[in-house]
C-alpha cells in the first residue's frame, strides 16, 4: 500500500472570497506585549479549513480515509472489519425497512372494514419492526466496535510516534524545523488521527444511510430520487455554511486563544513561579491576559452574530426546499402518477436521507479539518524514520584497548562554524583522559562524540580499529556511561535515578552512592531511596543543584561501562563532595577508561593526559607537568585560579599566619 501521507493543503486552493480575514488578521500577528508571534501554521491550518472549496474537500478526501483506514488496520484489524461491515448492514436494514413501510402504508389505506387493513398491514409491519430492530442492533453493535478501536488507534499512534523519537539522532534535536515538526506532530497530529479514523467510520454510515433511502426511493418511483436532491441540496449548503462559520470562529480567535494560553502559562507555571513573585509581575501578567481574553471575547461575540445568522439563511433555505419537495408530491399525487403509501414512505425517507446526509457532511468537514493535522504528524513520521541510525555492519568490541579519534570534524545542525575541526587524539585503556578549554571550545562536542551520541562529519572515531559509525548505536552506548553536564532529573524515584534501566543490585547501588556523597542525601530523604523526586507527585521531595549532581555522578558510576565520560561532574558539588568524587575517580575507576571535563583544573593535575581544545581545535596535550612547562592556555588558566586560591589564611584567632591555602588536591 501506498505509504505516502496526502499532500499538504495549498493555500491555493482556499476561496479567500469566503472568508472574513479582517477579524481573524488583527489576532494573528505579535502584538506590542512582547510575545511570540503566533504559530503561523496553526493559522494557515485553520484558514484552509474556514475557505477551502468543497471540491477541494472532496480531492483530498480519498487520500485521508485510505490513511485513516490503514491507521484503524494496524490498531485492530477485527474491530476495523467488524465497525465498517456492522454500519454498511446496518443501511441495508434502512432500505428494507424504508421499502417495508409501504406495504404498511397500502394495506392501511387501501377500501374495505379497519380489521382487515390492520391484517393486512400486519406482514409488512412485522418487518418495519424487525428492520428497525435490526437496524438499532447492528447501530449499537458497530458503536461498541468503534468504541474499542478509537483508545487503540490513538495507542498505536503515539507509540508509533514515540518508538522513532526516542530512536532518532541526538542531532535531530538542534534542527529547529524538525523539533517544531515534532511538536505539531506529538500534539495536534497525533490527536487528529483518532478523530479521523472516526469521522471516517461517520462517512462510511452517513454514507450508506444516504445511499440506502436513495435506493429504497428510486425504487419506489424513479422521479422521486430528483425530488431527494432537491431537498437534500439546501441541507447540503446550510451544513457546509455553518461548518465553515464554525471554523471562522476558531479562526478568528486562535490568535488571541493562543497568546492567553502562553500568558496563563506564565501566570501559573512552577518555573515562572520565583521569577513572577520577585520582580512583581502579576499586575503587569493579568492585565495583558485580560486584554488578550477581551480581544478572545469580542470576536466569538461577533461570530456568533454572524452564525445565528448563517444558520437562520440556512433553515430558511432548507425549509423551503423542503416545501417545494411536499408541494410537488402533493401535485403527483393529484396527478394520480403516485400512489398515496408511496408518497408517505417518500416523506420518511426524504427525513432519512436528510438527517444521514447532515451528518455526512459533518463528518467530512472534521475529517478534512483533522486531517490537515494528521498529515503533520504522517509527514513528521516518514522525515523521522529518515534520521534513524543505519543497520549495523560491524561488532562493536565488547572490551576495547584504545579509542583513537582520527581527524574528526563536527558542525552543528544549522551550526555557521565547526565545533570540532580535524581533532585527533587516542585514549589508551584504564586512563584517565582530561579535556580542557575555554567556555565553547568544543569539550562537550568531543565528549558526545565520544558516547556516540553524535557522528563526526567527517573522520572517525574506532575501537581497537572497528569504525563506531558503522557499528549499532545502542551496543555501544550500552558501554559508556556519561555523567552530563546537562543531566536529565527522571520524575521517578531516587533509587530509580541511580540504576535507570540497569538491573537493581543493592552492592552496586552502595558503592556508587558513596562516589560523590549521594548516600548522605538519600539519607535524609523520607523515604530513603524510594523518594519520588518531583514535587509533582505526592510525598515527593525537591533536591538542590548539588544534591542532583550527586545523583547524577552515582547513576554514572553505577553504569557498568568500560568508559566513563564526566563532564564537569563537580560544578554543583560543595568542596566535601567533590574531594569525595576525585577521590573516587582516582582510586576505584583504574579499571575503567575516564574522560574528565572541569574548569577546575586543580581536578586534574593526576590525569594520565590532559588536551586543551581551542576554538574546536586540538592545540595542546601532555601531563600537568608537561603542559606548566610551556607557555599556553592550560598555563594561563591554572595559574590564573591557583592565584585566586593564593590569599593568606586567618589563623582561627584572627591573626594573619602568613599560611597559604593551596588548590585542591586531585
Ligand atoms: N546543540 C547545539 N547546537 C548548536 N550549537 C551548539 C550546540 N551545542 C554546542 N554548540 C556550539 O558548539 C560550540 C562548542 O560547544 P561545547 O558545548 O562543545 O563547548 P564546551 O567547550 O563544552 O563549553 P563549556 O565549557 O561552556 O561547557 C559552541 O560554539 C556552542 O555554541
Amino acid at each position: 500500500m501506498d505509504d505516502t501521507p496526502p499532500p499538504p493543503a495549498d493555500p491555493a486552493d482556499a476561496d479567500p472570497a469566503d472568508a472574513d480575514p479582517a477579524d481573524a488578521e488583527s489576532t494573528a500577528e505579535s502584538g506590542d506585549d512582547g510575545l511570540p508571534a503566533l504559530n503561523m501554521r496553526w493559522y494557515d491550518y485553520a484558514e484552509a479549513a474556514a475557505t477551502a472549496r468543497f471540491t477541494v474537500v472532496a480531492r483530498r478526501l480519498p487520500a485521508l480515509i485510505h490513511h485513516a483506514l490503514r491507521l484503524a488496520w494496524r490498531a485492530g484489524p477485527a474491530d476495523t472489519v467488524t465497525t465498517m461491515a456492522l454500519n454498511l448492514l446496518s443501511g441495508v436494514f434502512t432500505a428494507l425497512g424504508l421499502l417495508a413501510t409501504t406495504g404498511v402504508l397500502e394495506a392501511l389505506l387501501a377500501a374495505g372494514p379497519t380489521p382487515d387493513r390492520v391484517r393486512a398491514a400486519l406482514p409488512s409491519l412485522l418487518l418495519v419492526g424487525g428492520a428497525g430492530v435490526a437496524q438499532s442492533l447492528l447501530s449499537a453493535a458497530a458503536g461498541w466496535a468503534q468504541a474499542r478501536l478509537e483508545p487503540r488507534v490513538q495507542q498505536q499512534v503515539e507509540m508509533e510516534l514515540y518508538e522513532v523519537t526516542s530512536r532518532i539522532d541526538l542531532s535531530s534535536y538542534d534542527d529547529s524545523e524538525f523539533y517544531e515538526a515534532l511538536s505539531r506532530a506529538e500534539g495536534p497530529g497525533s490527536s487528529a488521527a483518532q478523530q479521523v479514523v472516526s469521522d471516517t467510520v461517520d462517512i462510511v454510515t452517513g454514507a450508506t444511510s444516504f445511499v440506502a433511502a436513495g435506493i429504497a426511493i428510486t425504487t419506489l418511483h424513479p422521479l422521486l430520487l430528483p425530488l431527494l436532491f432537491v431537498t437534500a441540496l439546501p441541507e447540503a449548503w446550510a451544513a457546509i455554511r455553518v461548518a465553515r462559520s464554525r471554523y471562522l470562529m476558531m479562526l478568528a480567535t486562535i490568535g488571541p486563544r493562543y497568546h492567553s494560553s502562553i500568558l496563563g502559562n506564565l501566570l501559573s507555571n512552577q518555573w515562572f513561579a520565583g521569577d513572577l513573585r520577585s520582580y512583581t509581575m502579576q499586575d503587569f501578567l493579568l492585565a495583558q491576559y485580560q486584554r488578550v481574553a477581551g480581544i478572545y471575547r469580542d470576536a466569538q461575540l461577533v461570530l456568533a452574530r454572524k452564525n445565528v445568522v448563517t444558520r437562520l439563511a440556512g433553515d430558511a433555505g432548507s425549509g423551503t426546499a423542503s416545501g417545494l419537495v411536499y408541494l410537488a408530491l402533493g401535485l403527483l399525487l393529484a396527478a394520480s402518477w403516485l400512489p398515496l403509501a408511496v408518497a408517505g414512505t417518500a416523506v420518511l425517507a426524504i427525513r432519512t436521507s436528510r438527517t444521514a446526509l447532515s451528518n455526512l457532511i459533518h463528518a467530512v468537514n472534521s475529517c478534512y479539518e483533522e486531517g490537515l493535522y494528521l498529515t503533520d504528524y504522517l509527514t513528521f513520521l516518514e522525515t523521522a524514520r529518515t534520521h534513524l541510525p543505519p543497520p549495523a555492519e560491524a561488532e562493536v568490541p565488547g572490551v576495547f584497548a584504545t579509542i583513537a579519534v582520527e581527524k574528526v570534524s563536527f558542525t552543528y545542525p544549522g551550526g555557521d562554524q565547526p565545533a570540532l575541526r580535524d581533532v585527533s587524539l587516542t585514549l589508551a585503556a584504564g586512563q584517565i583522559v582530561a579535556l580542557v578549554g575555554e567556555n565553547g571550545s568544543g569539550k562537550s562536542t568531543l565528549a558526545k562524540l565520544l558516547a556516540h551520541l553524535y557522528t563526526p562529519d567527517s573522520g572517525c572515531i574506532r575501537w581497537d580499529g572497528v569504525d563506531l559509525a558503522t557499528t549499532d548505536a545502542q551496543a555501544v552506548r550500552s558501554q559508556v556511561a556519561v555523567i552530563a553536564q546537562d543531566h536529565a532529573h527522571w520524575p521517578m524515584t531516587a533509587r530509580v535515578n541511580v540504576v535507570l534501566a540497569d538491573e537493581d543490585d543493592p552492592d552496586r547501588l552502595h558503592r556508587a552512592a558513596g562516589s560523590a556523597g549521594t548516600d548522605e542525601v538519600v539519607a535524609d530523604l523520607p523515604r530513603g531511596w524510594d523518594t519520588m523526586l518531583d514535587r509533582r507527585f505526592k510525598d515527593s521531595h525537591q533536591l538542590s543543584g548539588g544534591q542532583w549532581q550527586r545523583v547524577a555522578v552515582s547513576r554514572g558510576f553505577y553504569r557498568d561501562a568500560p568508559l566513563i565520560i564526566c563532564d564537569e561532574p563537580s560544578s554543583n558539588l560543595d568542596a566535601r563532595a567533590e574531594h569525595t568524587l576525585f577521590e573516587a575517580i582516582r582510586r576505584h575507576m583504574r579499571d575503567r577508561t575516564v574522560v574528565l571535563i572541569t574548569h577546575r583544573l586543580a581536578n586534574i593535575r593526576h590525569a594520565d593526559v590532559i588536551h586543551v581544545l581551542d576554538h574546536g581545535e586540538l592545540t595542546a596535550s601532555g601531563t600537568h607537568e608537561e603542559l606548566m612547562a610551556r607557555e599556553g592556555t592550560y598555563r594561563d588558566l591554572y595559574l590564573l585560579q591557583a592565584a585566586a586560591y593564593d590569599t593568606p589564611v586567618p589563623a582561627s584567632g584572627g591573626t594573619d599566619t602568613g599560611e597559604h591555602v593551596r588548590p585542591p588536591l586531585g
